[in-house]
């Protein structure tokens, strides 16, 4: 790290999370682990230095940022879900949808929150130092002028121009000190970006300059776009709360400055609702030495994709173990996903038309969750090295398989299958269960396939493929027929759920109070119960 104003704050904090940052030719600066650490522990947990939550027709990144790259949005984006909510329905802590009444900041009288809880703990956290200096309503003022896209790069821009204006307040908080510290050490790559966004961040710096007169938004349009530059290639995009969809953004220069991008990350950031905090977690074992990696694109893109995204957003070529892993496993797996079925061997591009009668599940995919299921039970090491045995198992398991059945289109095909299944359930037709377990299915072993076994998204969809098999179940009573039963056994549900709860644990928010279960925790522990009823009453009526 090099010297200079805060660089001893940051190096300092970096220590303390049990990280040191060393010097790299081709990243600049990388973080590697001065200690090991298991899956599940924090490495940092810090509050922004600025974060807001995403209003109607405001769901584009504040930048080209990672959309939800670790929590699934990209993907889930990619196939078609946005935000889409209106000023009015997101809390600025929690970003939770907001009630009818809902409190609103006594003093700016612009932030509201979807309760007490949340306004007091934002106002402890941040707001009583940024609500002083932000003029919200200048900034909304500001922003009523540029295309609704554009509207959260200057929101993103006047927040972080107020936050690191004057000097930092010596009485201030200690993250306060760090993350302004690191805003200025971070790169923007300014002169890489086209000439098309820069004429456009000039538009913003503009606007921002003649609705304030500087006033509340700060800085002179130059460093505007300066500012600008930089978010764009350190953003976070913030998950709704116990969700995947992206409903905020987040200024978090420490670990920006901190954390590199691999497509096999063996961390993970989540915003945490509860304290507003930040909180970056190990997804996998991480031996003393290794490098501390997030993901800025979706793992599970297409490697042509991430490519690009990473080139346009963050100018870099990645060559990380994924994606240039010298014939590793998990590279290996990269590369049969990305294979395109030819036309003779075309993936279905119809969704199903008889939900009666759902498909078998092929060997690869049974083989494939048999070993995520047994590497989560196990309490044995968990790496990610791209090459662990565990990797070398699921690439032996699929090596084989047709591209037909194992690429993205094949991946993206159940995605869809499985919402337009969730869709059917929904607007009553519960006799699609079955087939929706059957595609969920799928869509876990792709996971299992993309991501650490430990990775939050794997948790949430080994829930969700639990609770159709629980309700394919009731539904495979006398008279339904046999394929319901095949498709969800007892001890199928049971797996999921054991493995689910398993990843929430180690997943779960630390901030929240008293470790109070999350909603998918609660679920799970409810299936729980409901099978151990069920398997009482089968052993009692065999007895
Ligand atoms: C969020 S910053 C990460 C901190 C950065 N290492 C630094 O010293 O400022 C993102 C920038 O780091 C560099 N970077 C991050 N991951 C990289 C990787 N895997 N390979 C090459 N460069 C990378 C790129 O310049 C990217 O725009």
């Amino acid at each position: 790290m090099d010297a200079g104003a805060g660089a001893d704050d940051i190096a300092a904090l970096a220590a303390e999370c049990g990280l040191r940052v060393v010097a790299d030719a081709a990243k600049r600066t990388r973080t590697v682990a001065a200690r090991s650490f298991r899956r599940g522990s924090v490495l940092v947990a810090i509050h922004p230095l600025h974060a807001f939550p995403l209003r109607a027709g405001e769901d584009g990144a504040p930048d080209a940022v990672a959309r939800g790259a670790d929590s699934g949005g990209a993907a889930r984006d990619a196939a078609g879900a946005g935000s889409g909510v209106g000023p009015e329905t997101r809390c600025a802590h929690c970003f939770g949808a907001l009630p009818q009444r809902r409190p609103r900041c006594s003093r700016c009288r612009q932030a509201e929150y979807c309760s007490m809880a949340c306004l007091t703990r934002h106002w402890a956290a941040r707001h009583h130092f940024e609500c002083g200096r932000l003029d919200a309503r200048a900034v909304d003022a500001a922003a009523a002028k540029i295309k609704p896209e554009f509207r959260p790069c200057l929101r993103m821009a006047a927040g972080i121009g107020a936050a690191v204006a004057g000097p930092a307040p010596a009485a201030g908080p200690r993250w306060l000190r760090v993350q302004r510290a690191a805003w200025d050490r971070l790169v923007s790559h300014r002169e890489r970006h086209p000439g098309y966004v820069l004429r456009q961040y000039g538009e913003i710096a503009r606007v921002i300059a003649a609705a304030t007169g500087g006033g509340g938004l700060r800085g002179a349009e130059d460093d505007t776009i300066t500012a600008l530059c930089r978010s764009g290639c350190n953003n976070f995009a913030a998950s709704e709360p116990h969700g995947v969809r992206t409903a905020g953004h987040l200024c978090s220069p420490l670990v920006s400055l901190l954390l590199n991008h691999s497509c096999l990350p063996n961390a993970a950031f989540a915003y945490s609702p509860a304290s507003g905090r930040q909180v970056v977690r190990a997804l996998a074992d991480i031996a003393e030495g290794d490098e501390v990696t997030l993901s800025y694109a979706d793992g599970l893109l297409p490697r042509a994709e991430r490519r690009k995204l990473l080139d346009a957003v963050y100018f870099f070529h990645c060559s990380c173990a994924k994606c240039c892993g010298g014939g590793g496993a998990r590279a290996q797996i990269d590369a049969l996903m990305d294979r395109a079925p030819d036309s003779a061997d075309q993936v279905p591009e119809r969704l199903p038309t008889d939900y009666a009668s759902p498909p078998a599940i092929e060997p690869w995919a049974t083989r494939v969750l048999a070993l995520l299921a047994a590497a989560v039970a196990g309490d044995g090491p968990a790496p990610c090295t791209g090459d662990s045995p565990l990797e070398r198992s699921l690439l032996g398991a699929v090596a084989d398989v047709l591209p037909r059945n194992l690429s993205f289109a094949a991946y993206r095909h159940w995605l869809e299958c499985q919402d337009e299944c969730l869709e059917r359930i929904a607007a009553g037709q519960p006799a699609v269960h079955p087939w929706a377990c059957v595609a969920a299915l799928y869509v876990l072993a792709f996971y299992a396939l993309a991501y650490p076994p430990f990775h939050p998204l794997v948790g949430r969809q080994c829930l969700e493929a639990a609770k159709l098999a629980w309700n394919s179940l009731q539904l495979a009573g006398p008279g339904q027929g046999s394929a319901h039963a095949a498709v969800a056994s007892a001890a199928r549900a049971r797996d999921l759920t054991l493995c689910a709860q398993r990843i929430l644990a180690a997943t779960a928010d630390p901030d929240a109070a008293d470790a109070a279960p999350s909603p998918a925790q609660e679920q799970a522990a409810l299936l729980i119960a409901e099978l151990d009823r069920l398997a009482a009453s089968s052993a009692e009526h065999c007895a």
